[in-house]
């Protein structure tokens, strides 16, 4: 099975250090969403793994959350492909959870879904938190410079990282 994971703030739609609150502040990238649809129609399942903090300290509710991911694969079905499973993690820093990245729970939970092994499935972020979790569970892990991604590449990467300027550079690579 072709699986790609992508965190979802950074890599597929605009980030901001304010917390993306609302559908009118989910901003996508535009080249993103197209690279999403190319995977898809090219036999790639893209699964979403992304942490939402924002849940947990009150600055927006689960179905504005859900509203944000129906936009997403509107956009993404509009360009003729489809979006696979969203996991993602309300939590807070402090809440423990098993899911929160850098814990790897939300790829562990994408891949019992899916009936797959994760090793060496590249997982793509913009945050360190994002590559950790990747490494936690043998993914590979995979950065991109938009969102945080340029502030995640000022500091040391784990060995093996690999950079791409956006997502759209990701799927040329992986469909060339
Ligand atoms: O990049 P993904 O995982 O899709 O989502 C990140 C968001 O949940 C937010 O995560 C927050 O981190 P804290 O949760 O406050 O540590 C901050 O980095 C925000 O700027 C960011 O919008
Ligand atoms: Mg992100
Ligand atoms: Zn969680």
């Amino acid at each position: 099975m072709k699986l790609l994971i992508l965190d979802r703030d950074g890599v597929i739609n605009q980030d901001s250090d304010d917390y993306i609150k609302s559908v009118e502040e989910w901003i996508p990238i535009p080249s993103a969403i197209a690279a999403i649809a190319r995977l898809s129609q090219a036999g790639w399942t893209v699964a979403v793994a992304t942490n939402q903090s924002g849940i947990a300290r009150g600055y927006y509710d689960l179905a504005t959350l859900d509203a944000m991911h129906a936009r997403l694969r509107q956009l993404v079905a509009e360009q003729g492909g489809e979006l696979g499973v969203i996991q993602f993690c309300p939590h807070g820093p402090d809440d423990g959870c098993d899911c929160r990245k850098p814990r790897p729970g939300m790829l562990l939970r994408i891949a019992e879904h899916y009936g797959v092994d994760l090793a060496g499935t590249w997982f793509v972020g913009d945050s360190r938190g994002d590559l950790d979790a990747a490494l936690a569970v043998d993914c590979q892990p995979v950065l991109v410079k938009t969102g945080k991604g340029e502030r995640t590449l000022a500091k040391p990467l784990p060995a093996g990282t690999l950079v791409f300027d956006d997502l759209a550079a990701v799927a040329t690579h992986l469909l060339q």
